[in-house]
């Protein structure tokens, strides 16, 4: 079975998780990067042994992981995010991997903000894009992971700008009304990608 695989990516807060569900229920299975990213940093595994070297005060005696501590650093510096990312995204690329072979769909969704940064583009036959206004993202996520405006901030200068994920998609979805208003247009989305790739 030749499996499609879609691409969602898109900035902190644009709605990209809450955009996955309307590809779930048109029968995609989803792999959530944030929680990939989650798995293979539980604590005590190979991947927290290998950043305990690299941020040894983010982690406690059982190779815990302190996250909140660690966004707060790479997020305040790119050469220490560089480093994160160098570290984890191996980890992260070899469970997508197996994560993707293992699906029963034909049609997988990889949610997932950093899919450029990983490498993860090169997985997908199709790259969407969610994008909100800043404001919104700023409100939204502040709300949402009950962070400072400042870390957000923080967090949104570390990612690529809306105009980059834009040049970068085949398909662009706007997030800055309703759910009910994206999940239409996240639909019309998911019925062009279905009539394009079905069967081939
Ligand atoms: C830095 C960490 C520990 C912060 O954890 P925390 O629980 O505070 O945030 P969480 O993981 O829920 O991420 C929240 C959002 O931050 C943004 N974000 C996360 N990692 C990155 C990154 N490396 N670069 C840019 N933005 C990022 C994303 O929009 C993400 O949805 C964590 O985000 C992490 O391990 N990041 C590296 C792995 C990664 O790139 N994950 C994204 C999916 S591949
Ligand atoms: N159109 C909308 N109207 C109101 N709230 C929304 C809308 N879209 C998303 N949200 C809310 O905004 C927050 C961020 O959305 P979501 O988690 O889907 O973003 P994300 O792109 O996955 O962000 P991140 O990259 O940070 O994980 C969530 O709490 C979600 O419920």
């Amino acid at each position: 079975m030749k499996k499609t695989v879609v691409g969602l990516t898109g900035q902190s807060g644009a709605g990209k998780t809450t955009i996955s569900d309307a590809f779930r229920e048109n029968g995609f299975e989803i792999i959530n990067c944030d929680i990939v990213a989650r798995e293979v940093t539980q604590a005590g595994n190979e991947c927290c042994k290998e950043l305990a070297k690299l941020f040894p005060n983010c982690f406690d005696e059982n190779y815990s992981l302190d996250r909140q501590k660690l966004g707060e650093i790479v997020f305040s510096d790119k050469n220490k995010l560089q480093m994160l990312n160098d570290t984890i995204y191996p980890f992260i690329n070899k469970l997508i991997d197996e994560k993707i072979n293992a699906a029963p769909s034909r049609f997988i969704l990889l949610d997932a903000p950093t899919l450029f940064e990983a490498g993860a583009d090169k997985l997908c036959s199709v790259i969407v894009s969610v994008v909100a206004d800043f404001g919104i993202r700023l409100e939204r996520i502040t709300k949402r992971d009950g962070i400072s405006a400042e870390l957000a901030k923080k967090r949104f200068s570390s990612q690529h700008t809306m105009e980059f994920f834009k040049a970068h998609s085949d398909f662009v979805i706007e997030n800055n009304g309703s759910v009910n208003d994206t999940f239409q247009k996240t639909c019309e989305v998911i019925e062009t990608i279905k009539e394009r790739y079905n069967g081939g």
